[in-house]
């Protein structure tokens, strides 16, 4: 950061909101608001246990089994000569603590090399690596008053994160090497680290796959709301080693001078029962942002039902009386019945797992297309549970072979348009959905190509001018998607989308030449 009077934020506070960042000036979508290196991160929890395991010192996935072992702590490493094993942001620290349990094991990794531990680990050791951050992490907002013994927060990282350090490490450690590395440790700071990383921390994908948490002084400081006016990226391909996951926030919409800033903890696909329940769970506190608060969630009807009438359907559509309260009744708009809460999140996470399944299995057209219609039924067009699905057959419309058909083009071009629309409301800065985005304009752009390359249904050619009107807009989709991924460059999957959608605009600008179609 410059002088502090370049700084466009200001850090407030509310007994409502703890920390705020608000702006403390006028800001423009690509102003920055802050870049900062982080205090302290670590491997996330690995959620298949079959899964290859990170390098403690380089977080690159390893051969488990057969693959190199730390030859002081016995953890899984990508080589002996990792420069990461002896960096105290690293793997440096740690080892000495994990070393006092050398022994290695090839049963059971996931459960005896608990990687989500390190984290924790490295925070505690932070009192000595770099007093400096462990200040500032320790002022860090932990929710303790919530994360009490026999809630769920508080008995997992018992049994999985502080028993664990304290049994197998901690308790073991000589005094001498407690006294050098953790002059303070007790279950109840490794609870606190567990709080604090559990309300602050952000996801960093590392390119080689495997992902990290990070803590940030002045980013975590940011409140959340569903419809966030900043967006965040993650240096991880860096020459120097200390820029590594360096974060950079930037606004994406319009702040005017005193509005708050803010970021997204949740996703912003889910409806709004389903993140208002996860920042309850994990973040402890009830979201009244502007999305939260309006029945239709922006005009989109993400999370609407359709009314199933009291004996036929009257053609109406259910939505919360107030979404803001958890017991709500949801009213037809055009009958008298009534759903309550409870039932529909029933019904949706029904649905949910249906529909994760069927895509899990990598689900054909034909499946996703019966599950879509039979959940069409129940649910409004634009509800969140159809958007997954039409997202997976938007990509298997018009490339298969068998799916190549003018048909299946018009409704790949319907689906596109229908589920830009309700991106960009949900996102209009490209803060969350910049993927999603940039999948559904490189469709649309594929489909109309295909479309101007085919002759009418009547078996007419098409003209010029149709071509020319399809072709249009082609481009500004293709150009859509390549702007709303300029801010994901740092990761694999943005890398890749954008390799593949250069591509198809060298081949679209060639055709456009043939064609002698100019815009
Ligand atoms: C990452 S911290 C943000 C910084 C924190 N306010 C502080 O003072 O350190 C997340 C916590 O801030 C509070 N918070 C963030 N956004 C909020 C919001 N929109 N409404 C209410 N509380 C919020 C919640 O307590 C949440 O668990």
């Amino acid at each position: 950061m410059g002088l502090a009077a370049d700084v466009p934020y200001e850090v407030h506070s509310s007994d409502e909101l703890g920390r705020y960042l608000v702006a403390a000036r006028d800001l423009s979508p690509g102003d920055l608001v802050l870049t900062e290196r982080p205090l302290v991160f670590g491997p996330k929890s690995m959620p298949d246990p079959e899964a290859a395991m990170p390098c403690v010192g380089c977080y690159k996935p390893v051969a488990t089994e057969a693959g190199e072992r730390c030859s002081k702590c016995g953890w899984p490493v990508c080589s002996g000569n990792c420069p990461g094993l002896t960096d105290p942001r690293h793997h440096g620290a740690e080892c000495h603590i994990l070393s006092a349990r050398p022994e290695c094991v090839l049963k059971d990794m996931a459960n005896y090399y608990r990687h989500d531990a390190l984290l924790p680990l490295r925070c505690v050791l932070l009192q000595i690596v770099d007093p400096e951050k462990w200040i500032k992490l320790i002022e860090m907002q932990s929710h303790m008053e919530c994360r009490t013994p026999g809630t769920e927060a508080y008995d997992d990282a018992n049994e999985f994160i502080v028993e664990y350090l304290m049994n197998n490490f901690i308790s073991k450690l000589d005094a001498d090497t407690k006294k050098k590395y953790l002059p303070t440790i007790s279950a109840d700071l490794i609870h606190k680290m567990c709080g604090i990383i559990d309300t602050n921390a952000l996801e960093i994908r590392h390119p080689e796959g495997s992902e990290l948490l990070a803590l940030f002084t002045n980013t975590c400081i940011m409140e959340h709301s569903c419809i966030p006016n900043t967006k965040h990226t993650f240096a991880t391909t860096v020459k120097d080693k200390n820029e590594l996951f360096r974060i950079t926030v930037k606004v994406v919409v319009p702040v005017e001078k005193g509005n708050h800033i803010t970021t997204m903890y949740s996703h912003a696909l889910w409806g709004t029962q389903a993140r208002r329940q996860h920042l309850k769970d994990t973040k402890y506190f009830a979201c009244k942002c502007p999305r939260c608060s309006d029945p239709t969630e922006l005009g989109t009807y993400l999370s609407a039902m359709k009314c199933l009438g009291d004996g036929e359907p009257c053609d109406g559509i259910h939505l919360p009386e107030d979404p803001l309260d958890d017991e709500t009744d949801w009213a037809c708009n055009k009958c008298s019945v009534k759903i309550n809460n409870s039932q529909v999140n029933m019904i949706i996470s029904q649905m949910g797992e249906e529909v994760e399944n069927v895509q899990m299995m990598g689900g054909s057209p034909i499946t996703l297309e019966n599950l879509l219609c039979r959940l069409s039924t129940f649910l409004h067009p634009n509800h969140f549970h159809l958007y997954a699905i039409k997202h997976s057959l938007i990509q298997l419309y018009g490339r298969l072979p068998d799916q190549m058909s003018q048909d299946m083009l018009d409704k790949k071009i319907k689906m596109c348009r229908d589920l830009i629309k309700i991106t960009k409301t949900l996102d209009p800065g490209n803060a969350r959905l910049s993927l999603y985005n940039a999948v559904l304009q490189y469709e649309l752009h594929t489909a109309l190509v295909l479309t101007a390359k085919n002759d009418n249904c009547d078996g007419t050619p098409k003209t010029d001018d149709q071509i020319k009107q399809l072709l249009l807009e082609a481009k500004e989709a293709i150009e859509d998607a390549m702007v709303s991924l300029k801010d994901d460059l740092e990761e694999t999957s943005g890398n890749q989308l954008l390799e593949v959608i250069e591509k198809s605009k060298k081949e679209f600008d060639r055709f456009c030449q043939e064609k002698k179609v100019t815009f």
